[in-house]
């Protein structure tokens, strides 16, 4: 379906990389921005809209390579306990707790004695080079652990535990983890919608 890989529109290595392997198992070779241009710095992102972040990401760069494929990204976790918290800000309000472990050890204490119930969204925008926008959406439905637990994944994946199941998202190997992620569904979402040529234009 593309005749040349896809850059993604991110400074979130780890992002990436989950990004990258997503559409590796759909045989779409994914990559960094950053292999065909310098690190740049993005627009600040909006309060409102991972749809117009993801939007703004990907135009952002395709505006610099307008002759590619370029895949912008926005995500977020909706906590029941705290639906005022978090969402499209979430990279943001997480900002003062730098490792993973840091941030799970927050996120556990957050949620003690409360609903651990946790939504993960991502939307997705691919600008082709005849300036077409393909939107996707995906969502990561589960709960929080109360503690880490596996090592199979970076970020939330030890305190996610998907619904209906017992074992957290690193407890599990890559082919059971993967179908959960809320990006892999994005990814789907997104390709499905690009078959169909559902489409707008920038
Ligand atoms: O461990 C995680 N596993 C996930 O599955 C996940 N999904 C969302 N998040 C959080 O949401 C922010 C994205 O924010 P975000 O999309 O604005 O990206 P970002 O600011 O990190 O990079 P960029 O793409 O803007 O350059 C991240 O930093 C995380 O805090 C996740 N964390």
């Amino acid at each position: 379906m593309f005749n040349q890989p896809i850059l993604i529109a991110s400074n979130n290595l780890d992002k990436t990389i989950e990004l990258a392997k997503c559409f590796k198992v759909a045989n779409v070779h994914a990559q960094s921005y950053q292999n065909k241009l310098a690190r740049t710095t993005f627009p600040k992102e909006g309060t409102t809209s991972y749809l117009d972040n993801a939007r703004q990401k990907a135009i952002f760069i395709a505006e610099k390579m307008p002759h590619a494929y370029v895949l912008g990204d926005d995500s977020g976790m909706i906590v029941d306990a705290y639906p005022d918290k978090f969402g499209v800000e979430t990279s943001r309000q997480l900002v003062d707790y730098p490792t993973d472990k840091d941030k799970n050890d927050y996120l556990i204490n957050l949620v003690a004695g409360k609903s651990r119930n946790v939504t993960l969204r991502t939307d997705l925008v691919l600008c082709s080079p005849s300036h077409h926008l393909y939107h996707g959406f995906g969502e990561f439905k589960g709960t929080f652990s109360d503690q880490e637990r596996g090592q199979n994944g970076y970020g939330f994946d030890k305190i996610l535990i998907p619904q209906g199941e017992t074992h957290t998202l690193a407890e599990m190997p890559d082919c059971k983890k993967a179908p959960y992620l809320h990006r892999t569904k994005a990814v789907h979402n997104l390709l499905k919608r690009a078959v169909q040529n559902e489409y707008e234009y920038f």
